[in-house]
């Protein structure tokens, strides 16, 4: 239940209200839902911005495409899909319902008119420290939720599964919650960057802290703003990060020197090569501090969940008053 969760007053509040708007909904189904919007087309599916028309109610909806599917396979997708009705914490994005419709698994979650943090980092280039360590704070309340209560591993921790919105509420999603649905999807991977972790990489068994390597990284490209491996170069990452007025045109002009890996030499960069480490004065020694804690390859080195909400980066960033809600807006041009 919520009371046994700790939760501030107004978080409680809004899960009440997030939970009595749901119970109106009934069964979704593909023709109660209005398209509104493209929200953003991933490589496991696009994700709509719609509308249930029966309730008004504004959803963000994920396609998963996944052929060929026997029935038995759906079925089991959709009925381990629904564990994220008991997924109810300010830091998960809400969950509407599942459903199956031609050849898609249609998942419908809460709308986030902030986006996620990949779309913000492209529009706004690197995130500020003082919003960072608050998304952190976040997402490791988050992995702790889901590992704590539902025995869950998110498996997929990066800026395009961390979404803000204008209220200043930061959640993360997509999080593999049904077994048959990562294993249906796990030979899907495509794209030209990985998060993984060096013993998943490895086909090692991996667990929670394999998460906590992937915040490394996506904390380290939010903060210099650019996916950091390899590893930029020290004349690089003081040409973006000095707060020179013209970095912008600059960096412009000094753009990659070397020639991009290929996903191959990417992969085999995170396995044989020393981690990425955060190295600028602009960035605090508790932030750096934390960032070398996530990026051990060694995942028994590695800070564990409990460790890590107590580091000193965290602790601070908790009792401090930002204004995530105004950087948002600001951000993304979001009426406040
Ligand atoms: C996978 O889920 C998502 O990408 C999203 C869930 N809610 C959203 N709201 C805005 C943008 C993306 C999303």
């Amino acid at each position: 239940t919520l009371e046994e969760l700790e939760m501030d007053e107004n978080a409680r509040k809004r899960i009440k209200v997030f939970l009595n708007q749901k119970e109106k909904i009934g069964e979704l189904s593909d023709e109660d839902l209005e398209r509104l919007d493209e929200l953003g087309s991933g490589i496991s599916g696009a994700v709509m911005k719609v509308r249930h028309t029966p309730t008004q109610l504004i959803m963000a909806r994920k396609l998963i495409h996944l052929i060929p599917l026997k029935p038995a396979i759906k079925k089991q997708i959709i009925r381990e899909l629904k564990v994220l009705h008991e997924c109810n914490f300010p830091h998960i994005v809400g969950f509407y319902g599942a459903f199956y419709s031609d050849g898609d698994i249609n998942i419908c979650t809460e709308y986030m008119d902030g986006g996620s943090l990949d779309t913000i980092l492209r529009r706004s280039g690197r995130i500020p420290e003082p919003i960072l360590a608050k998304i952190t704070s976040a997402v490791l309340k988050g992995l702790s939720y889901l590992r704590d209560k539902h025995a869950i591993i998110h498996r997929s921790i990066k800026p395009s599964n961390i979404l803000v919105n204008s209220s200043g509420e930061i959640k993360i999603c997509d999080f593999g919650v049904s077994g048959q649905l990562v294993s249906s999807m796990a030979n899907t991977f495509v794209g030209t960057r990985s998060y993984m972790s060096p013993e998943r990489l490895q086909g090692e068994p991996y667990s929670v802290q394999s998460d906590i390597w992937s915040l490394g990284l996506s904390l380290v490209e939010m903060a210099i703003g650019m996916y950091p491996i390899p590893p930029p170069d020290q004349k690089t990452l003081d040409m973006i990060l000095d707060d020179n007025d013209d970095s912008s045109l600059r960096q412009n002009v000094i753009g990659p020197t070397s020639k991009p890996l290929t996903i191959f030499e990417l992969l085999n960069y995170v396995v044989t090569e020393p981690p990425t480490k955060l190295k600028h004065k602009s960035f605090s020694d508790d932030f750096k501090l934390f960032v070398d804690r996530c990026l051990r390859k060694n995942p028994d080195e590695r800070a564990d969940l409990k460790t890590l909400m107590n580091q000193e980066w965290i602790r601070k960033a908790d009792l401090a008053d930002v204004d995530v809600a105004g950087w948002v807006c600001k951000t993304m041009d979001v009426p406040p």
